[in-house]
């Protein structure tokens, strides 16, 4: 792998894992509220929230480790098409896991979930969360990308990340900043997503990975010239990108460039 490597910081558990997550988390907001005094994120579904909630929700240990949610912007790396209620709803997911948690005195993010009244139709439910975002980042001007403080993304076992899944065309996208998916090979099939291109502009980028049960695609995501959607990240992201993996899910891996905290 070429030019600037991704970064990986590896725990004993999740337990070790969620204060430096909280760390790397907190770093990348104070530096959102410096740089335009509000930060804006994107969250993934599957295992993320609850890990993310274990490192959101711990008491701050300084003035500095203070989370600022009335600050926070949220929208989501990829949402499935279903009612915000729907088991499969990534919006539910975090809401359970952890907008529902957050102590009011810590003040409540502006979170955005996709328009339901195009659940029928995801090419439309895409370009509506699209509108959000170009209202969000450009505000009238005409911007390119829009440029997320943080993504908090995770990766599948097959190594896909968002609704980003190997091999699909989808990996081609380069114009739209959120693409419609309608044969995700994990169900639910009907999806929309962020692209490639978005993904790979964040300020900064992090997987959450943990489990012996993805220790075999880790193997693949850090082996040569594979393709997967996760390892384009690392590719075109270099060393913005930083991996949170607890040993079971890198027993074995090789990787470039090891971090420490
Ligand atoms: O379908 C999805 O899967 C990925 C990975 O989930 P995990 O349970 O293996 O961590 C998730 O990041 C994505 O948001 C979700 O829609």
């Amino acid at each position: 792998m070429p030019g600037k490597q991704p970064n990986l910081f590896a725990f004993s558990d999740v337990n070790a894992l969620a204060p430096a997550l909280r760390s790397h988390i907190v770093t990348s907001q104070n530096a959102g509220l410096l740089r335009h005094d509000v930060f804006k994120v994107a969250v993934s579904g599957g295992s993320l929230p609850k890990t993310l909630a274990q490192a959101l929700l711990a008491e701050p240990r300084s003035e500095e480790d203070v989370i600022k949610f009335d600050k926070w912007e949220i929208f989501f790396a990829d949402e499935r098409a279903v009612p915000l209620d729907h088991e499969d709803s990534n919006y539910a997911l975090i809401k359970k896991e952890l907008l529902d948690k957050i102590p009011a005195s810590l003040g409540q993010p502006k979170v955005y979930p996709i328009n339901v009244e195009y659940l029928n139709d995801t090419q439309e439910l895409a370009d509506q969360y699209e509108k959000q975002l170009v209202e969000s980042f450009a505000k009238g001007d005409s911007v390119r990308l829009p440029i997320f403080d943080l993504l908090l993304l995770g990766s599948g076992p097959d190594g896909h990340t968002c609704s980003l899944f190997p091999g699909h065309p989808l990996l081609r996208e380069t114009d739209a900043w959120v693409a419609p998916i309608e044969d995700s090979p994990k169900p639910p099939p009907k999806r929309i997503t962020l692209t490639l291109p978005v993904v790979t502009h964040a300020v900064r980028i992090v997987f959450v990975a943990t489990g012996a049960g993805k220790k075999e695609i880790m193997k693949e995501i850090f082996g040569a010239g594979n393709g997967l959607p996760c390892a384009l990240v690392n590719e075109a992201a270099g060393d913005r990108v930083s991996w949170f993996t607890d040993n079971a899910a890198v027993e074995g891996v090789q990787f470039p460039r090891r971090g420490f905290l």
